[in-house]
């Protein structure tokens, strides 16, 4: 009953099922390892137990493996694991910080150097999502994976059994940020840019009479440092926000766009992007390209149209 209940959790996931082992756990290759949260008490009836992965691991590769906890949310005693862990968090369903993701990249290839046995074991807390977004990273940094496409493919066939490995667009988008800097032989840093003006085309149907109250947040990693005053909009309208004094940016930059309604304020739409990556200006998002939106699939809010645009300023002309 409780590996039916575990196997309904993990969906579409890849399980490791042999020799007595039913684990939410895939081998990505023979060296890295993705796997759902080591858990405990109720969490440990739907997730891998904690007491199994031991075993597994302790069994399978004795001394030679090193866990990478990627959960902001939670944590456990390392002491499990012999105290070869590491934990680079960052939150559910949102992007990780550059520097994160090149921290982790070396973090695991300085391992995995070490000796020729040695594997790494990543999870976050269902392990699909967060640990896609940094396996898929490593396969591009160790070149298992020549583009972010190869290995974003790569990560979802391994890892489920649909395909659908890291999904959401912001953590994509990151992948394919990881594989621009490791061609571009640069070395990173948390660029400043100035923001000027944020468009949305095509609002959202949001109310039965077409009216929505929609205002935006910007943050620079988890710090809030512009907060919108509400427009209220007609579909058919395009909110255009010309920012009255031009904001500076550096690094990750998440932008939140909400609806607020009698109930309160509802996160509808938000986007991750780097200030190091950006080219062209405006940058124009898609609406597959926006997190949330895509989860729409059958259009009855987002429009085929709708995208956000945004218009930036380089205040260093070197750059
Ligand atoms: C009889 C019970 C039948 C349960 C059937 C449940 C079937 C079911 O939907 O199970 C799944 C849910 C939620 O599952 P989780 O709590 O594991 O949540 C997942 C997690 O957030 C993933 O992010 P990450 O941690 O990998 O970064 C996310 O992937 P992504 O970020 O890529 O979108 C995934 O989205 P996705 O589903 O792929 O869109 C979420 O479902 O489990 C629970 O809520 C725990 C249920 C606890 C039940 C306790 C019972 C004792």
């Amino acid at each position: 009953m409780t590996n039916l209940i575990r196997r309904l959790v993990s969906k579409k996931k890849r399980r490791y099922n042999l020799d007595g082992f039913d684990l939410d756990l895939t081998y990505i290759t023979e060296r890295i390892i993705a796997m759902g949260f080591p858990s405990d008490n109720l969490e440990g009836v739907y997730r891998n137990k904690m007491a199994d992965v031991v075993r597994f691991l302790d069994s399978r590769h004795p001394d030679k493996y090193k866990v990478y906890n990627l959960c902001s949310e939670r944590n456990y005693d390392t002491s499990n694991f012999n105290n070869r862990v590491s934990s680079y968090p960052f939150d559910d369903h949102n992007a990780p910080t550059m520097n994160l993701v090149i921290n982790f990249c070396r973090d695991v290839d300085e391992w995995l150097m070490k000796n020729p046995k040695n594997v790494v074991v990543i999870h976050c807390k269902a392990g699909k999502g967060r640990t896609g977004v940094m396996i898929c990273s490593y396969l591009i940094h160790s070149g298992i994976c020549k583009s972010f496409e190869e290995s974003l493919e790569f990560y979802g066939v391994a890892r489920t059994q649909n395909s659908k490995g890291v999904t959401i667009p912001s953590q994509k988008r990151y992948v394919m940020y990881y594989d621009l800097l490791i061609k571009s032989k640069k070395v990173y840093y948390d660029r400043t840019v100035l923001l000027d003006r944020i468009k949305v085309d095509s609002p959202p149907k949001l109310t039965n009479d077409n009216t929505s109250n929609i205002f935006f947040t910007i943050k620079i990693r988890d710090n809030k440092i512009f907060e919108s005053d509400i427009q209220v909009l007609k579909l058919q309208n395009t909110l255009d926000y010309v920012l009255s004094k031009q904001i500076p940016v550096n690094g990750d930059v998440k932008i939140e766009i909400f609806h607020r309604d009698s109930f309160g304020k509802k996160n509808i739409a938000q986007f991750w992007i780097n200030t190091f990556f950006l080219a062209t200006n405006p940058v124009v998002l898609e609406r597959h390209e926006i997190d949330k939106v895509v989860k729409d699939k059958k259009r009855k809010i987002f429009p085929d149209s709708f995208k956000i645009i945004f218009y930036w300023t380089n205040p260093f002309q070197a750059d």
